[in-house]
C-alpha cells in the first residue's frame, strides 16, 4: 500500500475516534475502511449502560458501509487511544473476514501515528468465511 493512503486512513480513522462514545471504559477506538472505489468509510466504539451492547469501531464502520451499499473493502485501519497499538476483538475479526480478502491489509495503529501492517488471515487464520458455506451448498 502507498504510505500516502496508509497515512490517510489513519487520519481518518483517529477523527472517527475522537467521536467515540465511551464512558464506561474511556478507551476510544476509531477504524477506516477502504472500499473497491476509493472511499473511506469510518466507524468508532459506541458503549451502552447495558455494556454487553457496546459496538465496536470496526464493526460500526463495516456496518454503517453496508448498510450504504457497499460490500466489498481493500483495507482497513484501525488506530486506539495511547501508546498501545490496536488489536481487533474475535467479533471483529470475524466480521472483517466476512467482508474483507484474506490478503487485505489491515493497518494497526497507535495515536502517536505508529502503526503496523498485518493482513485479515493472520489475524484469523483457517476463518469460517461466506466460501466455506458456498462449497458446502454449491452454490
Ligand atoms: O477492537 C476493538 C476492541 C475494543 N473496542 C472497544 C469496545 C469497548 O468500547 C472498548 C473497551 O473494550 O473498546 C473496539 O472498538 N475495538
Ligand atoms: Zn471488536
Amino acid at each position: 500500500m502507498e504510505e500516502k493512503v496508509i497515512k490517510k486512513l489513519i487520519d481518518e480513522a483517529k477523527k472517527a475516534m475522537n467521536n467515540a462514545y465511551v464512558p464506561y471504559s474511556n478507551y476510544p477506538v476509531g477504524a477506516a475502511l477502504l472500499t473497491e472505489d476509493d472511499q473511506i468509510i469510518t466507524g468508532c466504539n459506541v458503549e451502552n449502560a447495558s455494556y454487553g451492547l457496546t459496538n465496536c469501531a470496526e464493526r460500526t464502520a463495516l456496518f454503517k458501509g453496508v448498510s450504504e451499499g457497499i460490500r466489498d473493502y481493500k483495507a482497513i485501519a484501525i488506530i486506539c487511544n495511547g501508546k498501545l497499538i490496536a488489536s481487533p476483538c474475535g467479533a471483529c475479526r470475524q466480521v472483517i473476514a466476512e467482508f474483507l480478502e484474506p490478503k487485505a491489509p489491515v493497518i494497526l495503529a497507535n495515536e502517536y501515528g505508529e502503526y503496523q501492517i498485518t493482513t485479515v488471515e493472520q489475524l484469523l487464520p483457517g476463518a469460517f468465511t461466506p466460501k466455506s458455506l458456498k462449497e458446502v451448498n454449491n452454490v
